[in-house]
């Protein structure tokens, strides 16, 4: 089962409750058998879709009586749940500033460690830290040239030896260069192996041991569900695993296996990776995570590291009365583009996850969003701001300044109209606005704002 139908499945049992009015334990019962059948298609664990199940029953005898909205406190405790499974109750390790720390990634074969190196040491490259990446892969062929190309697209120093075959010197050999440079971060990326590879293992084994690296990350694919607990067990095993990063979860991924990662390396998780590009990095929130696992959204969270809510100053209310203009379509392309990609947007939408699957590439999307800010940076305040109308005088002018055919200028005028007339129906009513304006007015502003809608509406 794939991650958006967990949560159709969970909505479709917790339905029951709100069309049947005679509620008792029996009903409750029933649900809860509906979730947890579903919660084990995603890969759950029985023991703990049984404890979820246990606990919820409990729950739900201490408050019977006084629990005026059944459904709302199952949903509650799904999530906290869930949540709860997911906290390994250990701190992730804190990098020290001015030491070398050395991360070492492992991880099955094509789980993503080569990208994820790259997208880590960015991370901490953007942070000020100096950071530098090491090739120790002597099994695949092709992972010096990923990592070489990758390291220098983010502009991070790189040492490898492609005549080299022993990983324990290659690694040896670029820690104590970055080590001699006062590289604050050195990343080593390490062959993929499987636990019945016993001679890998004991080569991972020999990196490990070799360096006693600050933090060993274990890499797992998220579309490896429950099956990955043996293997991640293994690596737990054989190297101190300390934290773990998921990748692969802008697909069809399964998200139950992120709960048999943490059980078997009991480790928390610390980064998503969500694309094969560079910037698809997300941290780790378990909660957060929990929620979009289930269709319940949780893109509120992460709109609002990436958006300058300051910045956003159009209201709901104005948006409710049709002015949505050129000027705010711009600032949403641009949270969009900063968020890394359109589909994790749209995913992050509950109940509209597959809108916009198998119609148009995530690449072409941005690049469609791309060329929008083009021809929008070629426009005057006043066209942006909708205070004048685009003439075709206009229309050649912002061509021109642009670089852009006419025909694309068409048609970005064109799906500013009727983005702004889909906004208008969405959002219920300017009364709905004003309320909850009242209650946190900062949150309610632009896409911020606009989210809150689509979330209260699917
Ligand atoms: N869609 C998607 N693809 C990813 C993600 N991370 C990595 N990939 C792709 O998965 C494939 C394998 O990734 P690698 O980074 O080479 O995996 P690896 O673990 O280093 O592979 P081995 O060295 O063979 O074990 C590549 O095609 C990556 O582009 C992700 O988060 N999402």
């Amino acid at each position: 089962m794939v991650l958006n139908d967990l949560g159709k499945k969970i909505s479709g049992a917790l339905l029951k409750l709100s069309k049947d009015y005679s509620f008792d334990e029996s009903l409750l019962n029933q649900v809860l058998k509906e979730i947890s059948l579903a919660l084990l298609q995603s890969d759950v664990n029985v023991k703990y879709v049984k404890q979820l199940s246990d606990n919820i029953l409990e729950k739900f005898k201490m408050e019977e009586g006084s629990a005026t909205n059944i459904k709302k406190l199952i949903q509650q405790c799904v999530v906290q749940e869930l949540t709860m499974m997911l906290d390994s109750k250990k701190q992730p390790f804190s990098l020290k500033r001015g030491k070398p720390n050395i991360i070492m990634f492992v991880g099955l074969q094509g789980a993503g460690k080569t990208t994820i190196c790259a997208k880590y040491a960015n991370q901490w490259k953007k942070k000020g830290w100096r950071t530098s990446l090491i090739c120790a892969d002597t099994f695949r062929a092709g992972s010096f040239n990923q990592l070489y190309q990758l390291a220098m697209k983010i502009r991070i120093p790189f040492y490898g030896n492609i005549t080299e075959t022993d990983p324990v010197a290659i690694a040896k050999e670029g820690v104590k260069i970055f080590q001699k440079q006062n590289y604050e971060v050195i990343i080593i990326d390490t062959s993929g192996r499987h636990m019945q590879e016993s001679e890998l293992f004991d080569e991972m084994k020999q990196i490990y041991s070799a360096f006693c690296p600050s933090e060993c990350i274990f890499v797992m694919d998220g579309s490896n569900g429950q099956a990955c607990f043996n293997q991640a067990q293994a690596f737990k095993k054989a190297v101190d695993v300390g934290s773990v990063i998921i990748t692969k979860l802008d697909g069809h991924s399964k998200g139950g296996g992120a709960l048999s990662a943490v059980a078997a390396t009991e480790s928390p998780i610390i980064f998503l990776g969500t694309g094969e590009h560079i910037d698809d990095l997300e941290t780790f929130k378990a909660e957060s995570f929990v929620r979009r696992l289930l269709g319940l959204g949780g893109m509120i969270e992460t709109v609002s590291e990436v958006v300058d809510l300051e910045s956003q100053k159009q209201s709901l209310k104005l948006i409710a009365k049709g002015q949505f203009t050129l000027r705010d379509l711009q600032q949403n392309y641009k949270s969009i583009l900063k968020m890394g990609s359109l589909n994790q947007f749209i995913s992050m939408i509950p109940g509209i996850q597959n809108i916009n699957q198998g119609q148009i590439s995530q690449k072409e999307q941005i690049n469609k969003i791309k060329q929008s800010l083009i021809i929008m940076d070629s426009m005057s305040n006043d066209e942006l701001n909708g205070i004048t109308q685009i003439t075709q005088k206009q229309l050649f002018r912002i061509s021109k300044g642009s670089g852009q055919p006419i025909e694309s200028i068409n048609q970005l005028i064109q799906e500013h109209r009727n983005f702004a007339r889909t906004l208008k129906k969405l959002i219920p009513s300017i009364k709905d606005c004003d309320s909850k304006t009242k209650k946190n007015p900062k949150k309610n502003d632009g896409i911020y704002g606009l989210l809150q809608a689509f979330s209260g509406k699917f």
